[in-house]
């Protein structure tokens, strides 16, 4: 890996001669570390393999995208230092949180297994089709109480004043941090990119500030060592938000302060962590924890304006349907507000009249369509809901089924709907019809092992 002689300069200009050159010869020839977290939503899997200090849930080591522990949700790949980001949020059951920033989905997986499923995050990505993936990597989750939107943050501070207990910006950045992992984001460095992207950062960070809770915390992450987008962005919210004060972090083993003398020289800055390559087993992070003292900031009201798709209620009839269908299949569980969207249903935890302030990306948890007089049961369903009707295939059947084909199975049960199982993991539903299994793993999500 080549990088550019300006970066060098300016790194072992920083670091100086003892630390600078051990810090390039790890970014440059170190190996990058993979590592993944298990969801603790769907217990029962607990490896025995080399775990990552200060997170529960996290593994060093790699997992394939094909393997049926990821495809249904079990585990998401995260790198060591990215999990420790979760950790420093520390979001509660029960409480309201934003993740910002969220595509791919790394850190929202982390949060809603961290709050047990119970309260409400909002993941919101500015790019459609980052937001699709987004919501894709949460559908598989299996969560219940998530809302996935596709705004600007300067939107989102109109619809949110002072709304949430936790937000977390895991900010667009220059990535330097992930020069080892991804060599070619190398190419868009300048000199001036990290300037650049604080400019950017500046502006999401005002929004953020709108939309916390007197008393709440704010979390900002980077996956860069450029100092204008790390503590000299904390200096910049110290500076203009005085109701704000750094929370310290409790520091794993191989974790750096802060370096003060990189921004104004505030010594509460040495509160915020990085993560080096040549100290840490991961990749190149800063994190800064932050909380907002209990005055209440000026808020604007705004008229509501209707963005998205109009929200209904289900009609009696689809109402009746719906009710059939989980009396059968999953009695316990247990929507939060119903609602439609054409001839979808969702259960939403976001208030139907904010959702329809906002482009959606995944309004909630897809439960299912209406078709005719019946109900067709959605994938997201199978994921985040306990079916006593489950019918147990076997690994070569879950192959045929992310495939997309039909198979047969030997079986007692009489014809219906299952939510298919395999090992325990719930893949997706099928249609039993004389012993074989009608497909309805998503057309989009199949692939061939
Ligand atoms: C570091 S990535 C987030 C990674 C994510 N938190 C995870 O753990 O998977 C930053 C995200 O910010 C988004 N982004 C880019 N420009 C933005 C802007 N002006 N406002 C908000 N988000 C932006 C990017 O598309 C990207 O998905």
């Amino acid at each position: 890996m080549q990088l550019p002689a300006a970066f060098i300069d300016k790194y072992l200009d920083l670091l100086g001669p003892t630390e600078g050159p051990a810090f390039i010869e790890a970014l440059t020839t170190g190996q990058a570390q993979a590592g993944y977290r298990v969801n603790p939503l769907h217990a029962a899997l607990s490896p025995d393999d080399n775990p990552v200090p200060g997170v529960a849930t996290g593994y060093f080591g790699k997992v394939s995208g094909k393997s049926l522990d990821h495809v249904t949700g079990w585990v998401y790949s995260q790198e060591p230092s990215a999990m420790q980001v979760g950790e420093v949020v520390d979001p509660q059951p029960g409480e309201t949180v934003l993740d910002l920033c969220a595509a791919p989905g790394g850190k929202s997986t982390h949060l809603i297994g961290k709050m047990a499923d119970q309260g409400l995050l909002v993941a919101n990505e500015i790019f459609p089709k980052r937001a699709k993936i987004l919501a894709e990597n949460l559908e598989r989750w299996g969560a219940q109480h998530v809302a996935v939107t596709n705004e600007s943050p300067e939107t989102l501070e109109k619809v949110f004043p002072q709304f949430f207990d936790r937000i977390l910006v895991d900010a667009p950045c220059s990535g330097e941090g992930m020069f080892r992992k991804e060599p070619d984001g190398i190419q868009y460095w300048t000199p001036n990119y990290p300037a650049e992207c604080a400019n950017r950062q500046r502006h999401i960070l005002t929004s953020a500030m709108k939309m916390l809770k007197p008393g709440g915390t704010l979390v900002y992450s980077t996956c860069t060592f450029a100092p204008e987008e790390d503590e000299q962005m904390i200096a910049w919210l110290l500076a203009e938000y005085p109701d704000l004060s750094v929370v310290p972090i409790a520091k794993q083993p191989g974790m750096d302060e802060g370096r003060p003398a990189w921004a104004d020289g505030n010594p509460a800055l040495a509160q915020t962590v990085r993560f080096f390559p040549h100290h840490y087993d991961g990749e190149g992070h800063f994190i800064a924890k932050l909380q907002l003292s209990g005055t209440p900031m000026p808020t604007k009201k705004r008229k509501k304006k209707q963005r998205g798709s109009a929200v209904v209620k289900p009609s009696r009839e689809q109402q009746a349907l719906w009710d059939r269908f989980k009396t059968e299949h999953v009695p316990t569980y247990t929507p939060t507000n119903l609602v439609v969207f054409g001839d979808e249903l969702y259960d939403v935890t976001l208030a139907p009249e904010l959702l329809s302030q906002l482009k959606v990306a995944q309004a909630g948890v897809h439960l299912g369509t209406f078709k005719k007089k019946r109900f067709e049961p959605a994938f997201a369903l199978a994921l985040v809901a306990n079916a006593p009707q489950s019918l147990a295939i076997n690994h070569d059947q879950w192959a045929q089924y992310v495939h997309g084909d039909t198979f047969t199975v030997t079986t007692d049960c009489p014809n219906g709907w299952y939510v298919l199982t395999c090992d325990q993991h719930h893949c997706g539903w099928g249609k039993l019809v004389n012993g074989t299994v009608k497909n309805f793993y998503p057309k989009g999500l199949r692939f061939a092992l």
